[in-house]
Order: structure tokens, then C-alpha cells, then sequence
């Protein structure tokens, strides 16, 4: 009976726990998909032990529990920080995991240890996914990319600053005018980086990386012709890593690779980028909602009258190029686009 009285405890500790991380997942990272995993782990050790709960019950006597004064006092103590949380409810679960095993072996429920042990496992890879939402947290909302061709005369500082005022929540400088030097770049992006950095509006550079370093940018945009991102990951180890994939089998080499998000696209057909890709459709939206955890952007075509169903799809970071630094309103434009986004 004794052996039992640990197990209950300990299935009690493991559920506590994988219940607070679920919570956690879902309401701080709105991450739907890590929520459910821990929630099926959860769920795997409850259904484990159905048959058994009036044993386990009957095992029950709190009140004789030599350990209770221990756990009442550690609840006293001071976590605040959410990282914390995450790392010491995985432990909570991981050490409740373990116990469970121990004890199902000492009954001789070797079978069931075994089944106990790989669910610990399963605790290991989604503490690291966990971990990985802390590691850089990537802006929902609107991606705002400049590029003075599509500018109307304005400049990419005057349009920067236009969208930071708007409320813009992450912003590409993506230039691609032929005649303009290295030099000029670099002018541009230290004024802008500026103007993001006291907004607090994370700063990505497209394409050169270089730039990205000299100016202490956010973020680095690659794509599929460009570096390779573990060497970029190496040269930046500080920055966000964007990969540009059009394709499942892209996604799935950009996580491998340990890009720190993806771009997903282009969605519609797009005039804004010369050397596009076929639109990809929502399909390969679908696709990267489904199966992947990384942060993404979609983008490609999206306008105010499909946004929607681009946001439908499961988008919560949505790039729209032209049809924020081609209106001839920037303010009132990113006023819209956000009334659209904030109705779905
Ligand atoms: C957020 C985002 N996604 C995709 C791209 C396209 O990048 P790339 O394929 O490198 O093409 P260019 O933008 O360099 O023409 C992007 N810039 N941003
Ligand atoms: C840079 C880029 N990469 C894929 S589509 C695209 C341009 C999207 O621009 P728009 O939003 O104007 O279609
Ligand atoms: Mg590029």
C-alpha cells in the first residue's frame, strides 16, 4: 500500500504540473499545438492509472504524509519570473515521472514502467520547445518591409517612421534600387534602427547580414539563394534568423537548420519581388500551421481584402508590403489593416 500511496502522489504531481505548463503554453504563447502535447501527456498518465483509482484512493492519507510540511513550505516561495515556472514544473514532472517509474517497477508493472519512462522522455523534447518560446520571442501582428520603389518618393527613413507611429509591430529594410551603395544602406539603417530601437519595434535586415551586424540590428532575413543559417546563426548567434521558404521541405530544412522563424509564401501572386516564386496558396499556410511550432510570417499579395482568410488560416504575424508603403496613407492604412485583424 505504501508503494501505491507514492504513486499517487506522484501521478497528482506530474498532472499539477503538466497543467500548469499547458496553461502557460496556451494563454502566454497562445501556442495551441505545444498546449494539446502536454495536455496528451497528461491525459496518457491519467488513462494509464484508470483502472486503478480506487486503489490509489484508497491509498490516499494526506494527513499522515511526512513530506506535506516540505511541499506546504515550498509553495511559500518567491518565483515570478515565467522561465522559472517552465523550468521548474518540468522538473516537478520530470522527478514525479521517474518516481512513477521506480514505483510501477517495484510492484513488477515492468511494462507500465517502461510506457512511464518514454513519457518522461516526451517531457525532455517539449521542455526544449517550450524553452524555445522564451529564446526570442517573435512579434505577432503586422511585418512591415520599406523599399523605396514602392515608397511613392517618400524615403525609407520617412517611411519608417510613418509606420512606427502607426504602430507597426516588426519591421524588414528590404532595399533593393540597384544605384543605391553599401554606404547609403548602412546611413539608412543606422537612422532607422534608431527610430525602431525607442519605439522598441525589433529591426530586421534583409539580405546583408553585414549591415544587420554594424547597425546592431534584430534580425537577419535570409533566403533560400542566400548564406546558409547555421553559418549566419554563427556570424549573428545574438539575432533572429529569418529563412524565406516556399515549400513543406524548406520549412522543415529552416527548423532544422535553426532558423528562429520562417517566412511563408508568397501566398497570392505578388509584383513586388522580381524574381518570385509561384504563389504558394493557403495550402502551404495550412501546412506550416499544422506541423510546425516556429514563429512565421505570411506573406505575398496580401491585401486588405484577403487578410482575413489569411488570418483565418492560423497567420498571427501577416506581411503586407505594397499595401502599406504604397498607400497613400501610412497611418491610416496600418489603422485599417489593424481593424481587420483584431475582427477575426
Ligand atoms: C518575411 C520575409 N519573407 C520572405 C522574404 C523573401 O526573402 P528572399 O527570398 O530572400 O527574397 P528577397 O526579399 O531578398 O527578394 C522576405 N524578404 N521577408
Ligand atoms: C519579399 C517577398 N517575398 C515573398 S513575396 C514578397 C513581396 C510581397 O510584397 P506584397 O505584399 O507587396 O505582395
Ligand atoms: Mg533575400
Amino acid at each position: 500500500m505504501k508503494l501505491i500511496r507514492a504513486l499517487d502522489a506522484n501521478i497528482n504531481r506530474s498532472s499539477e504540473g503538466l497543467r500548469v505548463l499547458e496553461d502557460m503554453a496556451r494563454f502566454r504563447f497562445d501556442h495551441a499545438r505545444i498546449s494539446a502535447d502536454l495536455r496528451g501527456v497528461r491525459h496518457k498518465i491519467r488513462d494509464l492509472f484508470k483502472d486503478r483509482q480506487s486503489l490509489l484512493l484508497a491509498s490516499r492519507q494526506a494527513d499522515r504524509d511526512v513530506g506535506t510540511v516540505t511541499s506546504a513550505e515550498s509553495m511559500s516561495d518567491t518565483r515570478t519570473d515565467e522561465k522559472d515556472i517552465v523550468l521548474s514544473n518540468f522538473r516537478r514532472v520530470q522527478e514525479a515521472l521517474r518516481s512513477i517509474e521506480e514505483h510501477l517497477k517495484a510492484i513488477g508493472e515492468h511494462k507500465d514502467g517502461k510506457y512511464v519512462e518514454t513519457l518522461r522522455f516526451d517531457t525532455y523534447s517539449l521542455e526544449r520547445r517550450c524553452l524555445r518560446l522564451f529564446a526570442k520571442s517573435f512579434p505577432s501582428g503586422i511585418y512591415g518591409i520599406l523599399g523605396e520603389k514602392f515608397s511613392l518618393g517618400r524615403t525609407n527613413v520617412e517611411v519608417a517612421r510613418a509606420m512606427v507611429d502607426a504602430g507597426i509591430d516588426i519591421l524588414q529594410y528590404r532595399e533593393k534600387v540597384k544605384d543605391k551603395s553599401f554606404k547609403e544602406m548602412l546611413n539608412e539603417c543606422e537612422q532607422i534602427r534608431k527610430i525602431t530601437a525607442d519605439a522598441n519595434v525589433p529591426f530586421i535586415i534583409n539580405d546583408h547580414v553585414a549591415i544587420a551586424l554594424m547597425v546592431g540590428a534584430d534580425g537577419v532575413q535570409q533566403g533560400q539563394d542566400d548564406l546558409p543559417i547555421p553559418e549566419v546563426k554563427k556570424l549573428c548567434p545574438e539575432m533572429m534568423v529569418g529563412c524565406s521558404t516556399h515549400s513543406p521541405a524548406q520549412a522543415k530544412k529552416a527548423v532544422e537548420d535553426g532558423a528562429d522563424y520562417i517566412g511563408v509564401g508568397p501566398i497570392y501572386t505578388t509584383q513586388t519581388k522580381e524574381d518570385v516564386c509561384n504563389a504558394v496558396g493557403l495550402s502551404y499556410l495550412e501546412h506550416v500551421v499544422a506541423t510546425h511550432d516556429i514563429p512565421f510570417v505570411a506573406i505575398g499579395g496580401i491585401k486588405r481584402h484577403n487578410l482575413a482568410e489569411v488570418a483565418a488560416k492560423g497567420a498571427k504575424t501577416i506581411c503586407l508590403v505594397t499595401e502599406i508603403i504604397g498607400a497613400d496613407n501610412i497611418e491610416k492604412r496600418i489603422k485599417e489593416i489593424k481593424d481587420i485583424i483584431g475582427d477575426v
